[in-house]
């Protein structure tokens, strides 16, 4: 397996209309990893892979894809690198499975048509045009598609949106399976269970710039795992919580219904926070001490939702 990297992205930066939606962004993914780009809507994913892809220029910056300019060297990339568009990218007035075969006919080693087909579940629907495909169905063939060809390196656009729950364990699986055979996986997703089942390198992305980078384990035992975090009803008052605590300690409901104490949490500032519950008639659904999910981690970095 190549030490180099498969992916290096140095200072990418991607501006709109004088505003950057990618602002210095560096990522960097290995063969034989899952390297998942975690972010909420609007961060800058998908701009960061379309870059990496060569479908968008960057502004400033470097990405090397295997060692090459996607940009410049996109033929030689082509048969070395799988895509997974989030909207498909499909052409659609043709069946899926002639679609697919059309797909493998392009490489040199395609994977074996029936053992892929049969493990997305695209059999059901191997005669319908993609057009009248459902959302899930499309994003099957579209993985498929981007897999067929035994890519070196892959990218895989929320790969599981808009799946059922069994077509998402059977996403995961050849994710799973690609990164065993040395295949560098670069996905972008907002689903922190994804990130925390597959990922071997999690680079969490807020307002196009990379807030935190990690192992799963090593972003949940950053720091400051001392932060408090709450789910109770959404929208209960905070002062009477904050005169409780006194300086020191901050508190917020970063999203409705998780609330955030900050600062020196000792064994009083949890039984101040479960007096004021009980004076507000409250009942918490889950108090922890301390990051316990990649969600705790980009709430105490952004004090903002994932979703
Ligand atoms: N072609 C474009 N012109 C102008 N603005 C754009 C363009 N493409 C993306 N943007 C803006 O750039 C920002 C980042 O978008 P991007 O699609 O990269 O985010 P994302 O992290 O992939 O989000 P999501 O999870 O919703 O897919 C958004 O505010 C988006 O509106």
């Amino acid at each position: 397996m190549p030490d180099s990297p498969a992916l290096e992205v140095r200072g990418l930066v991607k501006r709109y209309g004088g505003t950057a939606v990618v602002d210095g962004l560096d990522l960097v993914a290995r063969h034989g990893q899952v390297t998942a780009v975690l972010g909420p809507n609007g961060a800058g994913k998908t701009t960061t892979i379309e870059c990496c892809e060569g479908l968008r220029t960057p502004d400033e910056g470097t990405v090397t894809v295997l060692g090459l300019d996607p940009r410049t060297q996109a033929r030689d990339l082509r048969p070395r690198v799988g895509v997974m568009l989030q909207d498909g990218g499909l052409p659609t007035g043709i069946r899926a499975a002639e679609m697919l075969a059309h797909v493998a006919r392009m490489y040199a080693a395609p994977r074996d048509l029936g053992e892929l087909t049969e493990r997305l579940g695209l059999g059901s629907f191997a005669r319908t045009t993609v057009r009248r495909l459902s959302g899930g169905q499309r994003q099957r063939l579209a993985l498929a598609a981007a897999v067929v060809g035994r890519p070196e390196l892959v990218f895989l656009d929320e790969p599981s949106a808009g799946m059922d729950p069994q077509a998402r364990l059977a996403v995961w699986e050849l994710v799973r399976e690609l990164r065993a055979e040395g295949v560098a996986v670069v996905l972008t997703t907002h689903l922190m269970d994804e990130a925390e089942d597959l990922a071997d390198h999690v680079v969490v992305v807020d307002r196009g710039r990379v807030v935190a980078q990690g192992s799963v384990a090593e972003l949940l035992t950053g720091a400051d795992d001392r932060t408090l975090h709450l789910q109770a009803p959404a929208g209960l008052d905070l002062a009477p919580l904050r005169t409780a605590l006194g300086d020191g300690l901050s508190v917020a409901e970063a999203a409705p219904g998780t609330y955030v104490v900050a600062g020196a949490v000792e064994p009083a500032t949890v039984a101040a926070v479960t007096a004021w519950l009980a004076q507000a008639d409250a009942l918490a659904s889950r108090l922890t001490v301390g990051r316990s999910t990649l969600e705790d981690v980009f709430l105490d970095l952004t004090g903002r939702d994932l979703r």
